[in-house]
């Protein structure tokens, strides 16, 4: 069977480069970001415009809105997750055993942003092998966004402020990758728990 490995990390960490490196690598990976966009459809929208008590145009989706909505309110964000996680996992999932039929891998990767708040159904349904944590610096990330999403200091600080994972996280991931350097470095990281990952082994 193939092994699920978990990519996760806090905003702007560094996650899609290391993830980017992997699939360069041959490896698979599924970005739980994109299964969310996925599930703003037509199926789903009654829903979804109940949760957020706004119109939804699906030919015109303001995910900066819906973000901003979910952001400010808690119970609207909780409502959101309780919909939306096991689908984007099943999702997920169902297209994991459908490329296994068509070629068998012993791993595969998949970003979850959010992996340590939705833990106990990411475990459930996607029984993972091992959990990878992309570690960098505040005043990295925060300068790093500013100029990925051209957006203003105020709001990246706000954006990254809204996930924020205590150091006792690390104690619940199998490996930590430091990714303070540049992207060659990396690369060589990225390579070496391949390395680690074939033969088991764990670091911290
Ligand atoms: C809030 C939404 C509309 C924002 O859409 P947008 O295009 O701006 O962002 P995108 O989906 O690409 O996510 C970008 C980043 O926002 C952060 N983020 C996404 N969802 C959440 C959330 N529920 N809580 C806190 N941060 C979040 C993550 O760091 C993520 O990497 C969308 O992310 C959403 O519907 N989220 C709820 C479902 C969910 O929790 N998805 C994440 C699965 S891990
Ligand atoms: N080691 C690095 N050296 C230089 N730039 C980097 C490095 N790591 C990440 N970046 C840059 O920082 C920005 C954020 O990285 P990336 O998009 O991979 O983060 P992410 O964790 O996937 O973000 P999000 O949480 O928003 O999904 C990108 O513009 C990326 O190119």
């Amino acid at each position: 069977m193939t092994q699920n490995n978990i990519v996760t990390g806090e905003i702007a960490s560094g996650k899609s480069e290391f993830c980017k490196i992997l699939s360069k690598l041959g490896y698979s990976v599924y970005y739980a970001d994109k299964y969310t966009k996925m599930q703003y459809n037509k199926e789903n929208l009654n829903q979804l415009e109940n949760i957020f008590e706004f119109k939804i145009d699906l030919l015109n989706i303001d995910y900066r809105k819906l973000r901003e909505i979910i952001v400010n309110d808690s119970k609207k964000k909780r409502k959101l997750e309780k919909f939306l996680w096991p689908k984007i996992l099943l999702s997920i999932k169902k297209d994991i055993e459908k490329d296994n039929k068509i070629q068998k891998k012993k791993f595969c990767f998949i970003e979850i942003p959010l992996y340590f708040e939705a833990r106990d159904i990411v475990d459930k349904i996607l029984t993972p092998n091992k959990i990878i944590y992309i570690k960098r610096s505040y005043e990295s990330r925060l300068e790093d966004l500013i100029k990925r999403d051209k957006i203003s200091p105020r709001l990246a600080k706000n954006h990254i402020d809204t996930l924020k994972y205590d150091s006792e996280n690390y104690n619940k991931v199998d490996y930590i990758i430091d990714n303070n350097l540049d992207l060659n470095s990396l690369e060589k990281k990225a390579k070496n728990m391949i390395k680690l990952l074939e033969t088991g082994e764990v670091i911290k």
